[in-house]
């Protein structure tokens, strides 16, 4: 395996009643809190009131920041910038999904910083400080509550990057399962998809010996393919709510990348196409992920052979490694279309029109992806194999 050293200082409170620890947490980092969140689903499931209520029991001061987009934006973050700097925010607290968390964590960092906020994004700059902030989860997808990273988009000129720093860990974040049971059925696959995703970016990658991880990641996988069926049958039950949620979190607090190097291309090209198209983030992944499996099988085909076996069951007798791989990919690509996840771009009603854009977007700071190096021509393929 790569050597590595591993950080992660969120403290994860999980389970049901959790909510009551934000009277423990907050008021530790001060009196003013901005209550950051989307775009009112917190309303309608009640949680909004119960933070408020909790929020006042704790004797804070709130501030809030209303109508965080999916997909967040760069004008939104500002706002919330701009309500810290001059209400003199001592904390935050994200209430909702990939979403709100990440908007709130250039929030944390932009209140901070004295130039654009894009800096923070584009990487011009670093942070060098940030104000602290704790999260309460309301959807199971994309890790960003036990994590340092953070998508923005920057609508005006039509860019989606991530970026992350070692400033913008949530302090804490609560997990508590029966919020997630609102979600409606296409976010919920979203998730699903989103997880899995995150988890097969991390096993493709060029590191040799990694059993643990190997099995770590086989082993989220399966519990996720075993109980998304039944989710989906039962969306009120909380148990696989519970099961979906936890492993959300372990999909991306970057435990199971520990020793690894993951390759994270199909989320660059995700970003490019949703920069330009505005679509769901799983979406795009449940339909560019499979094409980028099926376009880099031949980087190393024991290890989507494995993945085959070892997650999907795939029947390896007389079969070659590549035979074994493509089965597998198309067990991958029917498990999420069972699900209800889209297949093609033209789901989202995506053409070849604006593809040059696409790949432009894709390759802003060059080849890219760690498992297999990704130039243009490969983007190009892989988006046109989506179409
Ligand atoms: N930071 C990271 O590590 C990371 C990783 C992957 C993706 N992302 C980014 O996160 C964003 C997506 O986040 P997400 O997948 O968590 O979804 P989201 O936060 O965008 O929420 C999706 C939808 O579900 C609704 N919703 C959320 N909770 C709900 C509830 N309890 N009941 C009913 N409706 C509810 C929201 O209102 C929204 O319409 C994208 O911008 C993506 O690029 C971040």
């Amino acid at each position: 395996m790569n050597a590595f050293s591993f950080y992660n200082p969120v403290k994860l409170i999980f389970g049901q009643g959790q909510l009551e620890a934000v009277k423990e947490e907050l008021p530790k980092f001060g009196k003013k809190v901005l209550l950051v969140y989307g775009g009112g689903s917190i309303k309608k499931n009640g949680l909004y009131d119960d933070v408020i209520k909790t929020l006042a029991e704790a004797n804070l001061e709130v501030f809030e920041l209303a109508g965080v987009e999916p997909n967040p934006r760069i004008s939104t973050a500002k706002k919330g910038i701009e309500i810290c700097k001059t209400e003199g925010i001592d904390m935050l607290l994200a209430v909702g999904g990939g979403s709100v968390i990440d908007c709130t964590k250039l929030i944390a960092c932009g209140a901070k910083y004295d130039g654009d906020a894009w800096d923070l994004v584009s990487r011009k700059a670093q942070p060098q400080e940030a104000l602290p902030f704790g999260t309460v989860l309301t959807i199971a997808a994309t890790g960003s509550e036990m994590n340092a990273g953070s998508v923005i988009t920057n609508e005006e000129t039509q860019e989606k990057y991530g970026w992350g720093s070692p400033l913008s860990f949530p302090q804490f974040s609560i997990l508590d399962p029966t919020y997630t049971l609102s979600v409606p059925e296409n976010h919920t696959v979203y998730g699903i998809v989103d997880m899995m995703s995150h988890i097969f970016e991390q096993y493709f990658n060029d590191a040799t010996s990694t059993p643990v991880q190997d099995r770590m990641c086989e082993g989220v996988l399966k519990a996720v393919i075993e109980t998304a069926p039944k989710l989906m049958e039962d969306l009120q039950s909380y148990e696989h709510r519970e099961t979906i949620m936890f492993a959300g979190t372990m999909a991306l607090n970057k435990f199971l990348e520990m020793g690894y190097r993951g390759d994270w291309g199909s989320h660059n090209i995700e970003h490019a196409v949703s920069a330009v198209y505005d679509i769901p983030h799983a979406g795009g992944l449940a339909i560019l992920f499979p094409q980028w499996m099926r376009h880099n099988v031949k980087v190393n085909p024991a290890r989507f052979a494995q993945m085959a076996v070892r997650v999907f069951d795939v029947d390896s007798a007389g079969k070659s490694e590549e035979e074994i791989a493509y089965e597998g990919i198309d067990r991958v690509s029917a498990f999420w279309t069972s699900l209800g996840a889209p297949t093609r771009l033209d789901y989202y009603d995506i053409d070849d029109s604006k593809i040059d854009a696409m790949v432009e977007k894709a390759m802003v700071y060059g080849e890219f992806g760690n498992f297999a190096k990704l130039k243009g021509e490969d983007v190009k393929e892989i988006l046109q194999a989506s179409l």
